[in-house]
């Protein structure tokens, strides 16, 4: 029997509708939909300017996703998003204000402040979630110092995958991998931290109870269904946080990986039953974010490929990805290296005078060349995740002998080679489409077709290639610049 659900995935750098089909322990993908994401900047009425997120937009090319589905015989739907990001609606569920992207620089210094208010280990014995200047947290903080009246006027605190579900259906939920990287989630209570709130006076009432991933949220709005041409269809939240549901769709069920979710972030980490909030893992600056099925996604934030996005884009979109990865591979090895999670990566001017500088700053090559930017990028990550490997390893003391790679960061080959070579793990790479696979996984599992996430991740390693990159590298040759990576980070 074909089972047919829709997820939608919607990543920093485009979204996706696809149509997956459940049959004999195999799923196969259709994508019905692609759009594409991005950030534009916006005056607000008192002339403050904010990156935003177009979620009007994006919401209306979910509806046209779903209709070019011909959602008849579909059994459901679930969306996902990027996590931290939120809206905040008034009494007649009117949107407060703008749709404000992490990227935008109204959170830059704001973390400083909250800690005059409330130690950052306070908070993070309370949250175990990593310190990114954009968390939930110091957005809404910024938000009751530039606009208190928003928070005054607010009734409903909405993620944007729980904006969107809420569009779709009239029901208001939060769902919980999301509300746990907001950094106002209680880790040990799993529930909103009331301490936290009250000391920051943001006001609880906003906030919903937290529901779990495969919860049905509703059916999708009578008022819809004719436009959409559909009858009935569920609304079921995944593990409505991207990353969340991407590590669903990891390829394995042995415990000894560590993954990297590779799409616009690289999310590195590790799953774990328990979360880890030790004094090492603060100083490391790990996160212990809610996954699926009472597990803990301990991972850390890479900047990713955010920085060639950014490269791509300022070069006026002349190359496409594979054509400055070819371009990168024709380039010198290790000519200029990066510490990728520098904090003025985050949302320069110019990603390429950025990247420029910081090699004129550490007297290195500065890249003038396209593929000279491009592999610098490239080998920089390599080493972050060589980096991040070894923190994971002497935090979690977890044996780690293979990196699985998801995502669309999966297609980058030539990055999966040096990330094999350069931490010298056998890499296994797929499947490029993972959140969305994940995604899926947690509605069928929700509907009864599929009775485990151990069951799930079978389905998955049966049904798509996984790629295996074996490291050639010499390790003098990784050694040397290994050493030059690390001064880099003091
Ligand atoms: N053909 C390709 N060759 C190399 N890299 C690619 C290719 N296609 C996509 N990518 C990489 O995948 C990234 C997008 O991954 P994806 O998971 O779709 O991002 P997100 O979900 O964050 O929007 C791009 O930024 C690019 O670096
Ligand atoms: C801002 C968050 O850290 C970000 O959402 C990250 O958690 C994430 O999931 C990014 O997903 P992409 O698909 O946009 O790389
Ligand atoms: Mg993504």
């Amino acid at each position: 029997m074909e089972i047919r659900s829709l997820a939608i995935d919607i990543g920093a750098s485009s979204g996706r509708l696809i149509q997956g089909t459940l049959e004999d322990d195999m799923i196969s993908l259709e994508e019905i939909h692609r759009f594409k994401n991005q950030i534009t900047n916006k005056r607000d009425q008192k002339g403050n300017e904010h990156a935003c997120w177009e979620l009007d937009k994006l919401y209306n090319e979910i509806l046209v996703g779903i209709k070019k589905s011909k959602s008849n015989d579909i059994e459901s739907i679930g969306i996902d998003t990027w996590a931290v990001d939120f809206v905040l609606l008034n009494s007649a569920n009117e949107v407060i204000g703008d749709t404000v992207s992490y990227r935008c620089h109204r959170t830059d210094r704001v973390m400083e402040e909250v800690f005059d208010i409330i130690s950052k280990e306070e908070i993070y014995n309370k949250t175990g979630i990593q310190f990114l200047q954009f968390n939930t947290i110091y957005q809404l903080y910024a938000v009751k110092k530039s606009d208190p009246e928003y928070l005054e006027e607010a009734k409903s605190f909405l993620m944007v995958p729980d904006y969107f579900n809420y569009l779709l259906t009239g029901k208001k939920s939060n769902e919980y991998t999301n509300a746990t990287s907001t950094q106002l989630f209680n880790v040990s209570t799993k529930s909103w931290d009331q301490e936290i709130l009250k000391q920051l006076d943001i006001p609880s009432s906003i906030f919903n109870d937290p529901v779990k991933p495969g919860t049905v949220i509703g059916e999708i709005k009578d008022e819809l269904k004719e436009s959409l041409d559909i009858e009935e269809l569920k609304v079921i939240a995944p593990a409505t946080h991207d990353t969340g549901s991407s590590i669903v769709a990891v390829p394995t069920n042995s415990a000894d990986y560590a993954y990297i979710s590779s799409g616009t972030w690289s999310l590195m980490g590790v799953e774990t039953k328990k979360p880890i909030c030790t004094k090492k893992a603060l100083e490391y600056n790990f996160t212990n974010e809610g996954g699926a099925y009472e597990t803990n996604r301990f991972l850390k934030n890479i900047m990713g490929l955010w920085l060639i996005q950014e490269v791509k884009k300022e070069l006026n979109d002349q190359y496409d990805f594979g054509e400055l990865v070819e371009l990168a591979k024709e380039e010198q090895a290790f000519n200029s290296l990066i510490n990728p999670n520098d904090s003025r990566f985050l949302n320069p001017e110019s990603m390429i005078a950025e990247i420029k500088k910081y090699c004129q700053e550490t007297e290195q090559v500065v890249p003038q060349k396209p593929g000279e930017l491009a592999r610098c990028i490239f080998e920089s990550l390599a080493f972050q995740y060589k980096q991040v490997l070894e923190e994971l390893t002497e935090v979690t003391t977890k044996e780690i002998n293979k990196i699985h790679i998801i995502g669309g960061g999966v297609q980058n080959e030539f990055l999966n080679q040096l990330t094999a070579d350069i931490t010298g793990l056998e890499v296994y790479a797929g499947p490029i489409e993972a959140t969305a696979i994940g995604n899926l996984l947690v509605q069928y599992i929700a509907l009864g077709y599929i009775d485990s996430l151990e069951e799930a991740r079978e389905i998955v390693s049966n049904s798509f290639t996984i790629k295996n990159y074996t490291p050639n590298l010499s390790l003098e040759e990784v050694e040397n610049n290994w050493i030059k990576f690390k001064e880099l980070q003091n």
